[in-house]
């Protein structure tokens, strides 16, 4: 369990597939959810989906919160940053930001210097319990003490109950953005590909859908679990002169590697691109 209260600034898309997760974990109760959002209608949608507080000011969120999530959009981190540091508390709270590309650097000098920050990238999947995130932690982060764990075991606990979590070096943040943040949509997209396939060879669509999804997952569970190269579990499923190598040989022609690979790279680009000043 968590004891503290979690505050999201910027209550939309990511904030509430996290606070979602959390809460389905079992991490912590409704009452221990805040949320701050200058979109109506995005705070009413965290409210239905959660159940937590919205406040009416950045200002009050940071008083109420332990843990303060900035999962505002890149281009509006400057003005949330503007904000809160003018807030004197905001300097003992952990500040977590989950923005594509928005540096330590760049989080650490529009709050006024250096102080409990960590970047994080997470991805949607967290509302299902089965996120991939990445944590970087900056200099001001503090360390155990008797009484209460480093803030690296709060961002691990956190992370960790909607998902799985590495900690990187800060160089590699936008890399897994590239990688993991945005990759679901990828992946919606195979399985959406999938899924039309299987309807041009005659199988009703949710049923093409059901069986679609069902295979990247049970492939995902097989690469996880076995430790085998993907390779060789490509391999297994392979009969010579069979149908795989036939799907295989089409995957190829339409270039699908070399697809996914640019996608990665370019995404990874455009993070780097949306942490500069000038977005
Ligand atoms: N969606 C995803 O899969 C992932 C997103 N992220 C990161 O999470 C962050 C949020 O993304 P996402 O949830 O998709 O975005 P959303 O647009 O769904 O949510 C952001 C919310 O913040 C609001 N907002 C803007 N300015 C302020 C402000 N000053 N104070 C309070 N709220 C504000 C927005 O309102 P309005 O719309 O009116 O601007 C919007 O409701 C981004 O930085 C993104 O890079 C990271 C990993 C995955
Ligand atoms: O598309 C985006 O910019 C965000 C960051 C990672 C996933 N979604």
């Amino acid at each position: 369990m968590f004891s503290g209260k979690i505050g999201f600034i910027g209550s939309g898309q990511m904030a509430t597939a996290l606070a979602s997760g959390m809460l389905s974990a079992g991490l912590l109760q409704k009452d221990q959810l805040l949320a701050c959002d200058v979109s109506l209608a995005s705070a009413e949608k965290f409210v239905a989906a959660t159940g937590g507080e919205i406040c009416p000011s950045i200002a009050i969120l940071v008083e109420k919160s332990d843990v303060i999530f900035l999962s505002v959009k890149p281009q509006s981190m400057a003005g949330v940053l503007q904000t809160l540091s003018q807030v004197s508390t905001s300097r003992e709270k952990l500040i977590i930001s989950i923005a594509a590309g928005i540096t330590l650097a760049t989080l650490e000098a529009g709050l006024g210097g250096p102080g409990r920050i960590v970047r994080v990238m997470p991805n949607t999947p967290a509302l299902v319990g089965a996120g991939a995130s990445a944590f970087a932690l900056s200099q001001g982060t503090l360390a155990a003490s008797a009484d209460r764990p480093s803030d690296a075991q709060i961002v691990r606990q956190l992370l960790e109950t909607v998902g799985v979590a590495e900690e990187v070096p800060e160089s590699l943040m936008d890399a897994v953005t590239g990688l993991s943040g945005s990759g679901p949509a990828y992946v919606y997209q195979i399985i959406e590909a999938l899924s039309d396939g299987g309807v041009r060879v005659g199988l009703p669509r949710a049923i093409a859908t059901r069986l679609a999804a069902q295979t990247v997952l049970g492939a995902a569970q097989m690469v996880l679990s076995t430790d085998e190269h993907p390779g060789a579990l490509k391999d297994a499923v392979t009969s010579p002169g069979g149908t795989t190598i036939a799907g295989l040989h089409a995957l190829e022609s339409g270039g699908l590697r070399a697809a996914l690979m640019t996608a990665v790279v370019a995404a990874t680009q455009r993070a780097k691109e949306l942490g500069q000043p000038a977005r």
